[in-house]
């Protein structure tokens, strides 16, 4: 696939937090529709490479070019970019005084003017989605976790974006939540959706991604299928990594 047709571009991005240099030229192109998952050691810099992907984080140096617009450009409109680019947090921020429904209907009510009617009526597909069809108006304090982080993914659905950025989604649930979420992003994925995910959920990462890219002391050390990464992967400090989570 031609470089163009990459719905994410990425060249020798860094990022530094004062002295600290946290990530070192990372250079990746992501195609449409593809699903990468990231994995590394904690504190390798995985969150923060996701984070310049939407402009979360300043970035210290290089380019990323997202859908044809390099958000580090100036001008740029970091609100549209966000409005492609979903993001799925570990912790769900949602607004603990607003209902399920409310939260999902705010931004494209908000950003995007978007009628109530129109609005609730696509939060309530999207609920369907994910399952949740019955909690259009309970307050988050209602729910599980998994319940929570589904509901999450369904806000950031509800601004159809291009691409769908998971920090770590299934970290801090209850172990019994976590294949309800994953099921969830599986679904995704199965229809198409572009999806840079940090995981620590390598079951997720082999059966439901294209690609896995191992990230070392802020470097892209190693990448490639996951069978491949994970039977047969090349470098040392993959197959120490490796060795002490699967
Ligand atoms: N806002 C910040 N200010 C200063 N240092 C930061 C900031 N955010 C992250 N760091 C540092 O950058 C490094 C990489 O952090 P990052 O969260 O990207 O790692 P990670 O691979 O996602 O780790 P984990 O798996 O534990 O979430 C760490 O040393 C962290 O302390």
């Amino acid at each position: 696939m031609p470089a163009a047709m990459n719905i994410i571009q990425v060249h020798n991005l860094k990022k530094s937090f004062g002295t600290l240099e946290v990530l070192k030229e990372i250079s990746i192109d992501i195609a449409a529709q593809e699903v990468v998952c990231v994995i590394g050691a904690s504190g390798s810099g995985k969150s923060t490479f996701l984070r310049c992907l939407n402009k979360l984080e300043e970035i210290t140096g290089g380019q990323v070019i997202i859908d044809g617009q390099d958000i580090t450009a100036k001008g740029t409109d970091i609100n549209k970019i966000r409005q492609e680019v979903g993001m799925v947090f570990q912790h769900f921020n949602l607004f603990p005084h607003k209902t399920v429904l409310d939260n999902i209907t705010l931004a494209p009510i908000k950003a995007r003017g978007v009628s109530r009617a129109v609005a609730n009526k696509a939060a309530l597909e999207l609920l369907d989605k994910v399952g949740l069809a019955d909690k259009a108006n309970a307050y988050p304090g209602e729910l599980s976790g998994g319940q929570k982080q589904r509901v999450a993914i369904a806000r950031s659905l509800a601004m159809n974006p291009k691409i769908m950025l998971f920090d770590e989604p299934t970290s801090a649930l209850d172990p019994e939540m976590v294949g309800e979420v994953l099921a969830v992003m599986k679904q995704l994925a199965l229809e198409g959706m572009t999806m840079v995910v940090v995981t620590h959920e390598m079951g997720f990462a082999r059966e439901v991604s294209d690609r896995v890219v191992f990230i070392h002391q802020g470097r892209i050390l190693e990448q490639n299928t996951p069978a491949a990464l994970f039977d047969n992967p090349t470098e040392p400090r993959t197959q120490e990594f490796l060795s002490k989570i699967l």
